[in-house]
């Protein structure tokens, strides 16, 4: 897959403070990219090198696989912050000052409002608009030109649960329409439900990156135990000599934990288990809670 955005080595410094440091990260061409991490991780820092709001303290952006330029600058959409609309105009009309400072046609302007679901509205004054749709208007903002990439910081920050909803559902539609979407985002859920790729950030660091599905799916255990009077280390023994499990853990009750690699189920273990002469009488799943695996990504 070709990549739209290459960040090599990319550092931020301000005074002693260092906001990032040497973070390399490719965005491939359709993916929803989150980018992960707690308050002052590095999130806001990175999406204002992407799009040279920011000078780089050392390393490189490359967009489309060379330095950026005004022509692959038209080619990104951002919303870094909800712009201050004018209250009493219409959506329509705010869209249209927009678009004269940016010299796009009008067409673009039809296709954004149609696109966030504000066509319907549009003659009215944005002043009776909830969060969620000021936000959607500014997504509509973002839009005009039509831009193949769209870069979006916390976009449903401060949004009651509807407004979420909305442009949860957006992002999607975005994408499902073949853009790339770059978004910041503190939550764990929402990244895992939105997006397709996760970088997760702590104090300006890369900790994990890559396909949603890889990075947060194998995050849960299975919980073992052998007959009472069995020693636990028995069981302990056996699970570190089967190459597919990881992280063997003590519990309660002289039970143990583990995961499992990618492709390796319960089941499986178990048969690996009674291979060995030992037989369960204990087997449980742990889904542990989305919040616990994020703590873990962040302090390892
Ligand atoms: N202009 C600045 N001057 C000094 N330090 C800054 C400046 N901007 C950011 N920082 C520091 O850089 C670090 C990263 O900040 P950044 O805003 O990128 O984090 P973030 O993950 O986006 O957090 P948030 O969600 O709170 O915006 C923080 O320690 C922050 O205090």
């Amino acid at each position: 897959m070709m990549s739209v955005l290459d960040f090599d080595n990319l550092t931020k410094r301000y005074g002693r403070t260092t906001a990032l440091r040497e973070l390399t990260l490719s965005i491939p061409e359709g993916s929803v990219y989150g980018l992960l991490g707690p308050n002052g991780s590095g999130k806001t820092t990175t999406l204002g090198l992407a799009l040279g709001v920011l000078q780089p303290s050392g390393g490189t952006v490359r967009w489309f696989g060379a330095p950026a330029t005004a022509a692959t600058r038209r080619r990104v959409g951002a919303l870094l912050e909800t712009p201050n609309f004018y209250p009493y105009l219409s959506a329509r009309q705010n869209l249209q000052i927009a678009a004269d400072v940016k010299q796009t046609d009008a067409r673009s302007l039809e296709a954004a409002l149609e696109t966030v679901g504000l066509a319907q509205r549009q003659r009215e004054p944005v002043s009776g608009f909830s969060l969620g749709m000021k936000q959607r208007l500014a997504i509509g903002a973002a839009l005009l030109g039509r831009p193949e990439v769209l870069v979006l910081d916390e976009p449903t920050n401060g949004l009651d649960p509807q407004g979420i909803a909305d442009v949860r559902a957006l992002v999607q539609r975005l994408a499902a329409e073949g853009r790339t979407v770059i978004m910041a985002s503190h939550l764990l859920d929402e990244i895992e439900k939105v997006c397709t790729h996760v970088a997760v950030l702590h104090q300006g660091q890369l900790r994990s990156a890559g396909p949603v599905a890889a990075s947060l799916a194998t995050a849960d255990r299975v919980v073992l135990g052998l007959a009472p009077g069995t020693a636990a280390d028995v069981l302990r023994a056996a699970l570190s000599s089967l190459p597919f499990v990881q992280d063997v853990r003590p519990e309660t009750d002289g039970r143990v934990s583990c995961a499992l690699a990618i492709g390796h189920s319960p089941a499986s273990l178990n048969q690996a288990l009674f291979a060995q002469g030992l037989a369960l009488a204990h087997l449980e799943m742990r889904h542990r809670r989305l919040e616990d695996q994020f703590l873990e990504l962040i302090k390892n």
